[in-house]
């Protein structure tokens, strides 16, 4: 058993805070949001991600294993031996990383490190561009502990796969378990934290430095994403010839070296992630004077499907001053999560065309409200789909492909799908994406 502690305490620092005390560990997350911070020491989880409530129940709170704690305070961190930076790694205007608020919480660390005599581990869990563990974050640890890496404390670079809405899943099955360190203590410490997951799961381990493990995260996201854009653009070329994409992304995904995953062609990806981090990557690129010209079409394909999504329904209905539904809001079934959904291109695009949206999603709605307060949001798929003069479907929640007579209610039945949720039925006019 190890004591850790996990700064930032977000989709990804709650999950691994949660799944780490499961395995056997005593964990505190650390956190600036007070109400996080409440919320878990009630034994509640603070996002909504499949699992994590139970977990967190069984591990804070009253009545728990009392395994997991958390604090708004840095203090906690010196009754550990080793500090996971879980931290929003978001993008400047130019896409390029903003480094600011890891290195606001490296310099906090540093400075409460200092008390401590005692070794030290640093893992930086945040997805950093290559280069930033070993040149801007050791650097400020070691300024504010007046310590060195390596000598007084360790640092390593552990990049997380989990996906939204099967975090506590994609966490406890990896399918491998990257451990990036510049020193044999740090990468020591990184197994004694991970050896009761790599035993559980027996996810095959992959052992290197820091700058290695933070591109083998870039890498990963962006060939995801790129294979998604493949296939939307291929299947933009179906739907162009009157083919369905899924029938030849079924017969694609027979060749091994192709794969089924992630063949799913529609109105392209969005989340907290895929966006952020190829942008980031193909600005460091850029910055390295290469041009990342796959990379740069792979995201420009992802930017058109909305328009198209929009344009399918043009052909079919004038939407403006006419009522139009809008089916998902969240970047994907399973979460409350908007970030770059693409729900927001198509409210946008909506908007400009002058429609009266009414949206629905099961729960990311108190989300998308603070992004769009002024659009009408619905409990139920239902009462959006009546009276509207068209529907457009951006997420593939179970609420929504189980719909059926539902569409009988539209004033006009045209349903625009982007992620081939709904069956072709009579009674409506349907076009699919790429299909
Ligand atoms: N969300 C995912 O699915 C996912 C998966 C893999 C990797 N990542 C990466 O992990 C990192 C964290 O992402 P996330 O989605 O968990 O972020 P998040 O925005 O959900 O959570 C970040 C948390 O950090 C807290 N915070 C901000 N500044 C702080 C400070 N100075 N001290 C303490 N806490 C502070 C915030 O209050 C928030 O609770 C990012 O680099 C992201 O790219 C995310
Ligand atoms: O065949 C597919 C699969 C996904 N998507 C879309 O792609 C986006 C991302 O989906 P997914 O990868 O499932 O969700 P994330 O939670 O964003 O997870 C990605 O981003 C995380 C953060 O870096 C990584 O940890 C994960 O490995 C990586 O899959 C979503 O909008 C999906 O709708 C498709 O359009 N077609």
């Amino acid at each position: 058993m190890t004591r850790l502690s996990v700064i930032g305490s977000g989709y990804v620092g709650t999950t691994i805070a949660a799944c780490f005390a499961d395995l056997g560990h005593g964990v505190i997350n650390v956190d600036i949001d007070q109400e996080i911070v409440d919320t878990i020491n009630d034994g509640s989880a603070p996002i909504h991600e499949d699992g994590l409530a139970e977990l967190v129940a069984e591990h804070a709170g009253p009545n728990s294993t009392g395994r997991l704690e958390a604090t708004t305070d840095y203090e906690a961190v010196l009754d550990t031996d080793v500090t996971f930076l879980c931290l929003p790694t978001p993008q400047n205007g130019d896409g390029s990383i903003d480094l600011s608020i890891m290195e606001a919480a490296a310099d906090q660390l540093g400075a409460t490190l200092a008390a401590k005599d005692a070794w030290h581990t640093v893992i930086v869990k945040s997805t950093v561009v290559p280069g930033s563990t070993e040149e801007d974050i050791t650097p400020i640890l070691e300024s504010a502990s007046d310590d060195t890496a390596g000598d007084e404390f360790g640092v390593g670079m552990n990049p997380e796969f989990l996906r939204e809405g099967t975090a506590v899943r994609d966490f406890l099955n990896p399918d491998k378990v990257v451990l990036g360190a510049d020193d044999d203590r740090a990468l020591e410490d990184m197994y004694s934290v991970f050896d009761p997951l790599i035993d559980q799961s027996d996810a095959p381990v992959v052992e290197t430095d820091t700058r290695t493990a933070e591109m083998i995260k870039y890498a990963n996201n962006s060939f995801l994403a790129s294979k998604i854009s493949l296939i939307n653009d291929i299947g933009n070329i179906c739907k162009e010839f009157g083919i369905d994409a899924y029938e030849v992304a079924d017969a694609i995904a027979l060749d091994d070296r192709i794969g089924e995953q992630f063949l799913r062609s529609g109105v392209g990806w969005g989340g907290s992630c895929f966006p952020k981090d190829t942008a980031a990557i193909r600005a460091a690129a850029r910055n390295k004077d290469y041009e990342p010209a796959m990379l740069d079409a792979a995201t420009e394909v992802n930017n058109r499907q909305p328009d198209r999504l929009l344009s399918l329904m043009d052909n079919h209905v004038d939407v403006a001053g006419k009522q139009v539904a809008v089916l998902g809001l969240a970047f994907k079934p399973g979460t409350d999560d908007i970030r770059n959904s693409r729900a927001i291109p198509v409210i946008e695009g909506l908007q400009a065309r002058g429609a009266e949206i009414v949206a629905y999603d099961p729960v990311a709605i108190e989300n998308m409200r603070e992004r769009f307060p002024d659009i009408e949001y619905v409990d139920t798929p239902a009462t959006a789909l009546s009276e509207a003069a068209a529907a457009l479907v951006v997420t593939d929640w179970e609420e929504i492909t189980a719909l059926d007579d539902e569409f009988d209610a539209m004033s006009t039945p045209v349903v625009v799908d982007g992620r081939r949720a709904i069956d072709r039925r009579d009674g409506i006019v349907y076009e699919g994406l790429t299909w």
